[in-house]
Formats: C-alpha cells, sequence, structure tokens
C-alpha cells in the first residue's frame, strides 16, 4: 500500500476574465517514510498541488489518499513548515510550541513533556521563555518545526522553508530537518526552487513542467546520496552527475515554454 495516493488531479483557476490551467493529469504515490521533492519552474502549480494533498482546495478533477483515506478525513494528520515561521509574536516560544497541541485539545503531560524534548533536540533548550524577536531566523525556523512535529502529523509539507534564511544558516537547518525527520521516520515532501537542496535531501524528485503543470519526470536520488547527511551529499562525487540531468531537464523545459 502506498503512503500517499495523488490520482488525475486536474486544476483550474477560474477570474472574472480568465481561466488558468493550474495541473493537468497530475498522477504519483509516495512511500511512507519517504522523502520527496516538487521541482519545476515558476507557475508549473506546485504550490497548489500541495494545497490539494493538504485538502486546502479541492481539485476540479481527481483524488487523494492518505493510507488509503481520502485526505478530507485526514487533515489533522498533516503538518506544514513554511517560508515564513509564522511564531506569535506576543506568545512565548513554549507557547508557541504547545499551540497546535492546544489547538487540537492534546495538551496532555506526555505531549508536552516531547515537545519540550523536541525543543532540546533541535539545540534550543533555554529559550523557553523568550520571545520571537529575540531569535534568529534559524532558530525561530527550528521552533517552528518544533510547534509543527510536537502534533506528531503523519505527512509534512515543507513548502520552501530555508528560502529566507541565509546560505550558511540553510545548509544547517537542512542537515537537521533530514536528521530529524529521517529519525522519526516522517514522510515529507519539500517544494523548492533549489536543485541542489532537492538532492541533498530526497529520496525522489518530482519535475514538473508549466502551462499547465504536469509531472514531466520523476528522477531516484542515488543511494550513496541517500545515505549522506544534507551537506556531505553536496561534495559527493555522484552529486554532479544528477545535478546536471535534472539541470538540462530543467533547462529544455524553459526553452520549450519560450519557443
Ligand atoms: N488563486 C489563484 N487564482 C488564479 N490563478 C492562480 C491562483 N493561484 C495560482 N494561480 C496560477 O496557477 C498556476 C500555478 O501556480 P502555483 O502557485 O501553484 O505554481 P508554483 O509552481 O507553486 O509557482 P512558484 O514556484 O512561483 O511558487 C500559475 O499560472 C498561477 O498564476
Amino acid at each position: 500500500m502506498d503512503f500517499l495516493t495523488v490520482h488525475g488531479i486536474h486544476h483550474t483557476y477560474f477570474t472574472k476574465n480568465s481561466a488558468t490551467t493550474a495541473l493537468s493529469d497530475v498522477s504519483l504515490t509516495v512511500g511512507e517514510g519517504e522523502f520527496v521533492s516538487f521541482l519545476g519552474p515558476s507557475g508549473c502549480g506546485k504550490t497548489t498541488l500541495l494545497s490539494i494533498i493538504a485538502g486546502l482546495l479541492k481539485p476540479a478533477i481527481g483524488t487523494v489518499a492518505l493510507e488509503d483515506k481520502k485526505v478530507e478525513t485526514t487533515r489533522q494528520s498533516i503538518g506544514y513548515m513554511l517560508q515564513q515561521d509564522y511564531l506569535f509574536p506576543w506568545k512565548t516560544i513554549e507557547e508557541n510550541i504547545l499551540l497546535g497541541l492546544k489547538i487540537s485539545h492534546q495538551l496532555e503531560p506526555v505531549k508536552i513533556k516531547y515537545a519540550l524534548n523536541l525543543l532540546e533536540k533541535m539545540g534550543l533548550k533555554g529559550v523557553e521563555l523568550q520571545y520571537p524577536k529575540q531569535l534568529s531566523g534559524g532558530m525561530r525556523q527550528r521552533v517552528a518545526l518544533v510547534r509543527t512535529l510536537a502534533t506528531e502529523p503523519k505527512l509534512l509539507m515543507l513548502d520552501e522553508p530555508f528560502s529566507a534564511l541565509d546560505y550558511q544558516t540553510k545548509l544547517k537547518l537542512e542537515d537537521l530537518v533530514s536528521n530529524t525527520l529521517k529519525s522519526f521516520g516522517k514522510t515529507a515532501i519539500l517544494v523548492t526552487h533549489d536543485i541542489g537542496e532537492a538532492i541533498a535531501m530526497s529520496d525522489r524528485i518530482f519535475l514538473f513542467s508549466s502551462s499547465p503543470g504536469k509531472l514531466h519526470k520523476v528522477f531516484t536520488v542515488p543511494k550513496e546520496l541517500r545515505e549522506e547527511t544534507p551537506f556531505n551529499a553536496r561534495s559527493h562525487e555522484v552529486y554532479s552527475t544528477i545535478f546536471n540531468s535534472i539541470w538540462k531537464e530543467l533547462d529544455s523545459l524553459e526553452h520549450a515554454n519560450n519557443c
């Protein structure tokens, strides 16, 4: 059984004067514990597909199932990490990380302990009573990840979570997020524009073409790279081979769009 099944998705946005087909006949599956990336030119429908998988947007045609159940019934099993951390500035770090549990009426001692342990695992012990403005951008993103993981979601959606960070922080956070998700055996989907990031973090990469958004090609990241941390994967000898293959494919897609 596949963990996530996306079947025959077609979606068109209608505005007053126009209709834009964002996705056409997209089908894919993701296995339990797998880390996949959605990569492709701007406007190829990555965010639309993420919203559909999350059950936030109903597709015109097609179905999404998580563990064989339609996503409308499984929304609570999905966690998000976004480009912005969306921490509440007037709440302490502890209040922020416990917010998801509070909203879902799960504020039990064992779950609180789990969240505080996660904070420690992320190297953030001691910041519990501080406020978001007292932390750096990288620390805030780590807090956002703790808040997401605290509710123990089955599927994580990572929508360009590192794109607002400086390069060094981004590399460090890629390692931390990857190690944490692997250690918990979490299934994750990363949306990114960064080919290197997709290769370094993923088991498989779904490459989309645009106008309308279609699944163009699926790349399986070589085992040698998957066994490395994202940082070390970038300097592995096979890294440049897969990077060049994806780069060429992306370049041909952009060329086809411009002709
Ligand atoms: N709410 C909306 N109303 C109308 N058109 C939309 C809407 N949201 C997205 N679109 C259009 O649908 C297409 C796919 O958009 P989407 O944001 O899913 O792509 P994307 O691959 O995530 O883009 P980017 O990489 O730039 O974030 C684009 O042509 C976009 O202009």
